[in-house]
């Protein structure tokens, strides 16, 4: 049998906080990243994903709790002897070295022999598809062109762990979805443990093997971006994790399910929640289906009378906003470009298995606007 091997670094981290003032940062967060792992730390601005790398990195040192980095307890060691390398949103070059001198510094830090830095400039540079530019100055680049170079930078010595601090937050939307794919590769070519900071869900779908959720210094939750995306465990994520709609209502509890009233409708989904929780229904727009009023829906499906108040054309389908008999709004998505129109009296249809029952939070709103 083959054991996959990992040239990255695992790192640990339990019941970590960091305090400014008596603002908490960080409220005793845990979290683990395994060997390899590309983890993205994910979530609104101020949710503490930088101070989070910024602890891995040295940067900063935590008010408590423990911190490993490929078993080795880091905490105290200063930020330069962690061997990490580090890409921040700015490009942080040295506007007075060419490329070729910006990659090698690392290693000229390290005192490396001329013919071995050489080599390994080349490589890195080879690696994020710079090798032509080597002579170049930064102010003599684009933006996504010295983000690769900075890439180049960190990576060139080798680290087992590469921190990345929303490295393309600063470019536009077309270079941002290349770049994503090259660090993608780049990851996989590595099996460097990558950690990586953005608060862009897509980015963080498109990249990671992992994702943890940030909310106000605490992590609410730690998965795939399908587990994630498909079962949240807080309306926090959910919302977070992509378009949604949320229905609220009266509720009433019976034979373990719940059932919510809307207008003078019901929905009804299996499960109940624990304790005295107030629950709302999470519904993503594709699992939604738009009906005419005199359509009949399919069968077992939850049904609920609204009017169109937009339509949205976006080339692959369409998307519209349905006012529901409380006034709130459901997004629906649809592959293709049916036969409706704003102003149309509608009903949505859904099935049961596809509401996520939730526990109703004014934070997770209130975070999110
Ligand atoms: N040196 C500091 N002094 C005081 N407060 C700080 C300091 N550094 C960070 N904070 C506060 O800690 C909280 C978390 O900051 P952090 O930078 O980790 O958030 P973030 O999730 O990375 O957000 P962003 O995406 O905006 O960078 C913020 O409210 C921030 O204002």
């Amino acid at each position: 049998m083959m054991t996959e091997t990992h040239r990255g670094a695992a790192i640990a981290i339990s019941q970590t906080s960091k305090r400014y003032a008596d603002f908490v940062a960080l409220d005793a967060i845990d979290l683990d990243i395994k060997a390899g792992e590309f983890m993205t730390l994910l979530g609104p601005s101020g949710s503490g994903k930088t101070t989070t790398l910024n602890l891995i990195a040295g940067f900063t040192e935590p008010d408590g709790g423990r911190l490993t980095i490929g078993g080795q307890n880091v905490l105290g060691l200063p930020a330069h002897k962690r061997g990490i390398g580090v890409v921040f949103q700015h490009y942080a070059l040295f506007p007075h070295m060419t490329v070729a001198r910006n990659v090698a510094y690392p290693l000229k830090l390290r005192s490396m022999r001329k013919s071995e830095r050489e080599s390994r400039v080349a490589r890195a540079l080879a690696m994020v598809k710079m090798t032509d530019f080597a002579h170049r100055y930064p102010s003599e680049l684009s933006g996504g062109q010295q983000q690769r170079v900075a890439l180049a930078r960190a990576l060139v010595f080798d680290p087992p762990l590469l921190l990345m601090d929303e490295p393309l937050g600063a470019l536009d939307k077309k270079l941002r979805e290349w770049l994503q794919l090259e660090i993608k590769r780049i990851h996989r070519e590595l099996g460097t443990t990558f950690v990586y900071v953005t608060h862009d869900q897509e980015e963080a779908l498109v990249l990671s093997d992992r994702i943890a959720v940030f909310n106000q210094g605490r992590i609410e939750q730690i998965g795939t971006g399908r587990e994630l995306y498909e079962t949240p465990k807080t309306l926090f994520v959910g919302r977070f994790m992509g378009e949604s709609s949320v229905l609220r209502g009266a509720f009433s509890v019976a034979n373990g399910k719940t059932t919510l009233s809307i207008g003078e409708q019901q929905v009804t989904v299996p499960g109940v929640l624990a304790g005295k929780q107030k629950p709302v229904l999470l519904l993503r727009p594709e699992k939604l289906r738009l009906l005419h009023r005199h359509e009949t829906a399919p069968a077992n499906c939850n049904v609920l009378d609204g009017q169109i108040v937009e339509c949205i054309y976006l080339g692959s389908g369409a998307k519209y906003e349905v006012r529901l008999k409380d006034d709130s709004i459901a997004i629906v998505r649809s592959s293709e470009e049916g036969d409706f129109a704003r102003g149309d009296k509608v009903q949505i249809a859904f099935a049961a298995e596809d509401a996520r029952l939730l526990a109703d939070d004014e934070r997770a709103e209130m975070t999110l606007t």
